[in-house]
């Protein structure tokens, strides 16, 4: 197959081999990613003996850094080194930074005195930082090039190719999320260490940094394959120089005297060259559009913090398993494999079968909806929750009952909050009596045991003692919170999937990365907004706070589905190609008349809001 600058690929199946080392590339970074995110908090609980303040505080810094350098990539790749030697180099920051966290998390390097836990703690935490500050380098900078850098792989005949690469993407990331998920907490459980044995956090980082290298190895492999779009310069430099100008010339034009310009940023065309405008223009369009969608992102992350939260008041019982909380998170990529091939396969075909022209802006709504509605979904579970017990844990509440008349003294094992069935022991202690008796109990539930009159030296306290449910266990169960699963999930294969795509297909050729890292850069708002919402709002009834979020969703989405309606789709090609075909006729010494009718019919193009977007033309959402 001959791509657009005449590269020549090989192709199987009708799409560029040079696919499949990006897609695997990705599967094992995002391995090497979830990975070592699923142990990190506990690492900084147990390992470096955080408290959980700093421990949340840090974890969430990372994640939101992580979303932030992905415009630092996006600008290295599309100025200056091109997308390939960016994610080759950035693979590498990364790689180093993985193992940095797997070293930093062997307790012997440090344990002198050999008794099992470090005695330089210092060393742990910086080397663990620095690890940290190299990984949201690595991943958050190579993000919005690999994606770019598979889209360029196509050529302009294969749009649906290119669309259905981007699903298969979306896989990846799940498939490899979903994998490092379950196995990384196992390799934590391990016992591990050369003095003592403790638990396994440098292999648990280390599997993660081995994957990392397996994904750098593998897009390295590809290298004679690839289509590489070569940097155009320091194209961000020139982008920021035009809107200066624009701006200023404007100003300086502000007088009735001069006539008015279609787009202000014509007004940067006295100096600048009409083709790099053009571009910009159809930067700021998208961007324009991604305002109001970090509020999606915002819903959709709090399945880790809230509806982790509200799983922990749920029944997690499913007969032969017990599900723990943070397991449900896991739901979320396993439907996201589901969902994708049959929203792909079925349900969109189907749409067009109707004959409805379904948009990418027009699914980038309903995913927004979907996700207002998995959080109406959320309230009406907490509804239930909230009905159905009145406290979230039976510690304050397990009381005792002293029938003898003496005191007695009562101190109780550990207890693992998180499981569901608790076994928990008591110690009973009055004088020379000692005896202890051990109860499970439903996570939730409250007891009051009585001490009986007749308990004295050698009584079988596990016999004697009798006990109340004061409080029954949680009783709603887990499963109820699949239908919030669902929805948030549908409505991020509708809106993410289809939003990556459209980033790509929207953005002009030399800026590919730096939309996908803006398109990433609405997922680190997203984020923030949750901080804000949560801490300004602070509403007394947890259903009252999904109500909320839902509501803002819905009136974002109204606002969305305005402006996309006066979106206009464009081929950035073909617009690009026209430009550029112009330069050339300058060359031919055109009559100024016939140029400037060329240049508005142009423009007209790239305002216009006809025909259909997928047959390369131009359409309204
Ligand atoms: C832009 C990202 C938030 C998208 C993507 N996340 C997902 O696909 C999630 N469904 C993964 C899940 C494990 C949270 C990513 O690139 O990580």
């Amino acid at each position: 197959m001959v791509n657009k600058s005449g590269f020549n690929s090989k192709e199987v199946c009708g799409y560029p081999l040079s696919i499949f080392f990006i897609v695997v590339n990705e599967f094992c970074e995002r391995f090497s990613y979830y990975g070592m995110r699923a142990v990190l908090v506990l690492y900084f609980k147990y390992f470096l003996r955080w408290d959980d303040d700093l421990a949340t505080s840090i974890y969430h810094t990372f994640v939101a850094l992580c979303y932030l350098t992905p415009i630092l990539g996006a600008i290295v790749a599309d100025s200056w080194l091109g997308k390939f030697k960016t994610i080759i180099y950035l693979s590498i920051v990364y790689a180093i930074g993985q193992v940095a966290m797997a070293v930093s998390a062997i307790h012997d390097i440090t344990d002198t005195d050999r008794d099992g836990t470090p005695n330089n703690m210092t060393f742990h935490v910086v080397l663990s930082m620095v690890g940290l500050f190299l990984i949201a380098l690595g991943t958050g900078g190579i993000k919005p090039c690999v994606a770019a850098f598979g889209g360029d792989q196509f050529g302009d005949h294969q749009e649906r190719q290119r669309r259905t690469f981007f699903s298969v993407f979306y896989l990846c990331i799940n498939g490899g999320s979903l994998l490092s998920t379950i196995i990384t907490p196992i390799l934590r459980a391990q016992n591990c260490g050369i003095y003592s044995k403790q638990k396994c956090y440098s292999l648990a980082f280390g599997v993660p940094a081995a994957l990392m290298v397996v994904a750098l190895v593998v897009f390295i492999v590809g290298s004679g394959m690839y289509y590489k779009a070569k940097p155009e310069g320091n194209i961000m430099g020139d982008v920021c120089k035009c809107i200066g100008f624009a701006i200023s010339n404007r100003y300086k034009h502000r007088s009735k005297q001069y006539p008015s310009r279609e787009h202000w940023m014509d007004w940067a065309e006295d100096k600048y060259d009409k083709l790099l405008i053009a571009q910009i223009k159809m930067v700021l369009k998208v961007l324009f559009l991604y305002i109001p969608l970090p509020m999606f992102w915002t819903l959709f992350d709090q399945k880790g913090s809230r509806w982790t939260l509200q799983a922990t008041t749920m029944d997690g019982n499913f007969g032969a398993i017990v599900i723990q909380p943070d397991q449900m998170q896991t739901v979320n990529p396993i439907l996201i494999l589901t969902l994708v091939p049959i929203m792909d396969s079925v349900i969109y075909p189907l749409i067009k079968k109707c004959g409805l022209n379904f948009t990418p802006l027009k699914r980038m709504t309903v995913g927004m909806f979907l996700a207002a509605l998995a959080f109406v979904c959320a309230a009406v579970v907490q509804i239930e929750i909230d009905v159905s017990r009145k406290h979230l844990t039976y510690f304050n509440l397990t009381q005792f009952v002293n029938g003898m008349n003496k005191p007695v003294n009562v101190s109780t094992s550990e207890i693992f909050p998180f499981l569901i069935i608790i076994r928990a022991t008591f110690f009973l202690q009055s004088g020379q009596l000692s005896c202890a008796f051990s109860r499970d109990f439903g996570f939730g539930s409250s007891y009051t045991f009585f001490i009986p009159s007749t308990l004295s030296l050698g009584s079988n306290c596990q016999e004697s003692i009798t006990g109340a449910e004061d409080i029954k266990p949680n009783s709603v169960h887990m499963a109820l919170q699949v239908p919030q699963y669902f929805f948030i999930t549908a409505g991020e294969v509708m809106f993410s999937v289809t939003g990556l795509e459209f980033s790509y297909s929207q953005a002009p050729s030399n800026m590919k990365a730096v939309l996908q890292a803006g398109w990433l850069l609405t997922v680190a708002i997203g984020n923030f907004i949750v901080l804000i919402v949560a801490e300004v709002a602070k509403l007394p009834k947890q259903w009252t706070e999904y109500v909320l979020f839902a509501s803002l969703l819905l009136c974002v989405c109204i606002i969305f589905s305005i402006m996309a309606y006066f979106y206009t789709y464009i081929d950035p090609t073909e617009i690009e190609a026209k430009f550029r075909r112009n330069v050339g006729d300058d060359d031919d010494d055109k009559n100024d008349k016939q140029r400037k009718l060329e240049m508005e019919m142009m423009k007209r193009d790239l305002d216009r809001s006809d025909d259909e977007h997928y047959k390369g033309k131009q359409t309204k959402m």
